[in-house]
């Protein structure tokens, strides 16, 4: 899992968007996400991050993510080889 932090307008949404394109080009998995809607919609795909990994809100220091054994998202996060976290 990679985050990219940088002031705004230095690039982070365009580098984001070139990884991702370039890593589903070679048929890998990336998730993309960020922490608000808004932010999310900048996203090839994007979710935020609590829809996409099922972060309970609010969420507490033992809080988990209500994931599943061998369901289809653990399976995915299994797979995918970078999520982008903006
Ligand atoms: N390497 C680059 N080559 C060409 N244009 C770029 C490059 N990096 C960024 N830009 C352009 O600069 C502008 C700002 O970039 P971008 O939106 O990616 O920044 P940001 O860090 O995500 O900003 P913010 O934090 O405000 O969302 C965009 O128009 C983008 O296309």
């Amino acid at each position: 899992m990679f985050f990219l932090y940088g002031y705004g307008g230095t690039g982070k949404t365009h580098m984001w968007r070139t990884l991702t394109y370039a890593l589903r080009s070679q048929k890998q998995i990336v998730l993309t996400v960020a922490s608000s809607g808004i932010a999310s919609l900048l996203l090839p795909g994007g979710r935020t991050a609590h829809s996409k990994f099922k972060i309970l809100v609010p969420s507490f220091e033992n809080s988990v993510c209500n994931i599943h054994q061998g369901s289809e998202l653990a399976d995915l996060l299994k797979k995918n080889k970078a999520n982008h976290m903006g």
